[in-house]
C-alpha cells in the first residue's frame, strides 16, 4: 500500500476500537487537564509570594500563597496519577481489542494468503505496529488534549498578566511551528522505513530459527548472521537518523524558549519602570514561558509520534482490508450423515497458470473409504482444501449431505470434518492438550480411548511425565510416527462423521508407516473417509480408489477392479 494515510484517516479508522472505554479516556483527560490548571495556578502563587513577601520584605504575605501552592501541588500529583493510570488502562484495552481483531481476521484467510507472506513480517505487524497505533489513538489523544489545554491555560494567564509581554514572547510561535513541520516530514519518511525494516528483521529471525536444521546442516550460520546484520545495519542507520532529527528538535525548541524568556525579562524591566506590571508579574511571566516548554515540546513530539503511527497503521489496515475470499453460509448442520459429492468441480489457485482441478465429479457414501491417488501435482490435496472450504470451487459445487458447502456455516462444516495432514502440527503444551485440541468438550476417558485406538497410549505412558509430557511446537522428543499417532488420536477425539487424511504416511519410513495402518483403519471405521495417498498399501484397504492426473479423473473403481484393468492404477503399482 503505497498511499500515505493522513492522521485524520488513521484516527477515523481506529477510533471505533476505543468504544466501551471512551468514558475512561474522557475522565483521564479531564484529570490531566485539571493537573495543568493546578500548575498554572501554582505560578500565580509564585507571583504573589514575589510581590507580597519578597519585594515587600514581609513574611506575613508568604504563608497564605505558600500553603495554597502546596495544596495545588498535592492536588496536581493526585490528578496526574489518576489521569495517567486511566490513560494507560484505556490504551491497554485498545491494544487488546485491536490485536485480537487483526489476529481473528488473519485466521479467516485461506492458506495461500500465508504462503505468499513472511510470517515474521505478520508478527511485527501484530506486535510493534499495533503498539504505534495505540500510542496515537489511545494515549496520544489524551496527551494532545492535555498539552493543548496546558498551552491554553499558560498562554491565557500570560495574556492576563501583560498582552505586551505576551506579544513579545509569542513572536517565536510561527517559527516554531515551521520548524516542527519540517522535522515531522523528515521523521515521517524515516519512520516508514523503520516500520518496514522492523518487519524484515522479525521475518529473518523467524525464518532462520524455524529452519535451523537446514541452516546448520548446510553450514549457513554465517550467511544467516550476515543477512540479519545487513538488515540490522539498515535499521541502525534509520534509527540514528531519527535520533539525530529528534535530538536536533529539542535544542531548537530550547533555544527559541531561551530567546523568548530573555526578551520578556528585558522588556519586563521597561514595563516595570513604566508601572504597567509588578516584579512578581514579570517573574511569573518568565515562569510561565518555562512551564510552556513541556507541553509545547510534547505537541511537537506528538507530530513525530503521529508520523510513526500513520505508517504503522498503513501496515495494519493492509491486513484488515484483505477481505477473506469466503462468505459464511447460514445453514447449520449439526450432525452430518457424511455423504459427500463433488459435481463438475473446477478450481485454479490465485495467480496459477493452469487449473488444479477440471470438471471433477465424484460421490462418496456415508461411511465409505475413498482413496485418492495419482502423481504429484495432480490436485489431490486441492480436493482436501475444497472439502474443508479453505477455497470455493470456481465452477461446479461441493456438497455435504446434499447441501452446498457455501450454504453451510463454516463452523458447522468444519465441526463435521476432521483433518490429519502430512506433517503433524503441534502446539507448545502437553500431549494431553495436543490430543484434546480435537474437541473442546473431550473428557479424560475420551482422550485415553482415542490414544489407545491410535496406538499412542503405550508410548505416551512410557514417557516420564506420561500425558503431561510437554512437547514443543514441532513435537520435540517424538518420532514422526508417534506424532502422526497423536494426530490420529486428535481426529478420533473430534469424532466427526467425515475424515480427511492427506498423505498421513508420506513423511514416515516403511516401518513407521506400517505401524500406522491399524490406527488409520480404526479411525476411519464408521466415518466417511477421504484418504489422499501415494502409498498403495493404504489404497488397497479402500472401498474405492480415484486416480487423478492433471486435475481430472484418470480412473475410478474398487482397488481390485483397477488393479485388474490395464490402467493408470496398475501403472502406479508397477512404478512402486
Ligand atoms: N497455493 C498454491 N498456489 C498456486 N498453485 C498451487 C498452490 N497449491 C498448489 N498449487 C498447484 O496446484 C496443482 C495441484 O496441487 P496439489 O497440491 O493439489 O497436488 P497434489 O496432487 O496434492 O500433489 P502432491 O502429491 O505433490 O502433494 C499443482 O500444479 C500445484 O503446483
Amino acid at each position: 500500500m503505497g498511499i500515505a494515510l493522513s492522521a485524520r484517516a488513521v484516527f477515523h479508522r481506529f477510533w471505533p476500537f476505543t468504544r466501551g472505554n471512551r468514558r475512561w479516556l474522557a475522565v483521564g483527560s479531564v484529570l490531566l487537564i485539571g493537573a495543568a490548571a493546578c500548575d498554572a495556578f501554582a505560578v500565580s502563587m509564585f507571583a504573589r509570594i514575589v510581590d507580597d513577601a519578597l519585594r515587600a520584605g514581609d513574611i506575613s504575605g508568604f504563608w497564605r500563597p505558600a500553603l495554597m501552592w502546596v495544596g495545588v501541588a498535592m492536588l496536581s500529583s493526585i490528578l496526574v496519577f489518576g489521569g495517567e493510570y486511566l490513560t494507560t488502562r484505556t490504551g491497554e484495552r485498545f491494544l487488546l481489542k485491536l490485536r485480537t481483531k487483526v489476529f481473528a481476521h488473519l485466521h479467516r484467510q485461506p492458506p495461500d494468503y500465508f504462503e505468499r507472506r513472511r510470517p515474521g513480517d505478520l508478527l511485527a505487524r501484530l506486535t510493534d505496529d499495533v503498539d504505534t497505533v495505540e500510542r496515537f489513538v489511545g494515549s496520544g489523544l489524551v496527551q494532545l488534549v492535555t498539552a493543548l489545554f496546558s498551552v491554553a491555560f499558560f498562554a491565557g494567564y500570560a495574556l492576563y498578566l501583560s498582552w505586551e509581554l505576551s506579544l513579545a514572547a509569542f513572536v517565536v510561535v510561527p517559527l516554531f511551528s515551521w520548524v516542527t513541520r519540517r522535522f515531522a516530514r523528515h521523521i515521517n519518511t524515516r519512520s516508514r522505513e523503520q516500520r518496514a525494516l522492523n518487519g524484515d528483521i522479525t521475518a529473518i529471525l523467524e525464518e532462520s530459527l524455524a529452519n535451523v536444521t537446514v541452516v546448520q546442516a548446510y553450514n549457513r550460520q554465517e550467511t544467516e548472521a550476515s543477512r540479519l546484520r545487513a538488515a540490522g545495519l539498515r535499521m541502525l542507520s534509520t534509527n540514528l537518523s531519527i535520533a539525530r532529527l529528534s535530538g536536533l528538535y529539542a535544542p531548537v525548541v530550547h533555544m527559541a524558549q531561551t530567546v523568548s524568556v530573555l526578551a520578556v525579562i528585558g522588556l519586563g524591566a521597561w514595563e516595570i519602570a513604566a508601572g504597567r506590571i509588578s516584579l512578581g508579574g514579570v517573574l511569573a511571566f518568565a515562569a510561565i514561558l518555562t512551564s510552556l516548554y513541556a507541553p509545547v515540546q510534547q505537541l511537537g513530539q506528538l507530530r513525530v509520534l503521529i508520523s510513526a503511527a500513520t505508517t504503522g497503521s498503513e501496515r495494519i489496515i493492509e491486513l484488515l482490508d484483505a477481505a477473506p475470499p469466503l462468505t459464511d453460509g447460514s445453514t447449520v448442520l449439526s450432525n452430518a450423515r457424511g455423504s459427500l459429492s463433488l459435481r463438475s468441480v473446477g478450481f485454479r489457485y490465485p495467480d496459477a497458470p493452469s487449473p488444479a482441478l477440471s470438471s471433477l465429479s465424484v460421490d462418496v457414501r456415508p461411511g465409505e473409504l475413498l482413496a485418492i491417488t495419482g502423481p504429484s501435482g495432480a490436485g489431490k490435496s486441492t480436493i482436501a482444501k475444497l472439502l474443508l472450504r479453505f477455497y470455493d470451487p470456481a465452477t461446479g459445487a461441493v456438497a455435504l449431505d446434499g447441501i452446498d458447502l457455501r450454504d453451510l456455516t463454516l463452523e458447522s462444516l468444519r465441526s463435521n470434518i476432521a483433518l490429519v495432514g502430512q506433517q503433524t502440527q503441534m502446539f507448545h503444551g502437553t500431549i494431553y492438550d495436543n490430543i484434546a485440541f480435537g474437541s473442546a468438550t473431550a473428557t479424560f476417558p475420551d482422550i485415553l480411548r482415542a490414544a489407545a485406538a491410535a496406538d499412542a497410549h503405550d508410548f505416551i505412558t512410557a514417557l516420564p511425565d506420561g500425558y503431561s509430557t510437554v512437547i514443543g511446537q514441532h513435537g520435540h522428543g517424538l518420532s514422526g510416527g508417534q506424532r502422526q499417532r497423536i494426530a490420529i488420536a486428535r481426529a478420533m477425539v473430534a469424532d466427526t462423521p467425515v475424515l480427511v487424511l492427506d498423505e498421513p504416511t508420506a513423511s514416515l519410513d516403511a516401518h513407521s508407516a506400517d505401524r500406522l495402518l491399524g490406527p488409520l483403519r480404526r479411525v476411519a471405521t464408521g466415518r466417511t473417509t477421504i484418504l489422499i495417498t501415494h502409498d498403495l498399501r493404504l489404497t488397497a484397504n479402500a472401498d474405492r480408489v480415484l486416480v487423478l492426473t492433471d486435475g481430472r479423473v484418470a480412473a475410478h473403481g474398487s482397488p481390485a477392479d483397477l488393479l485388474a484393468a490395464d490402467g493408470p492404477y496398475r501403472a502406479l503399482h508397477t512404478l512402486a
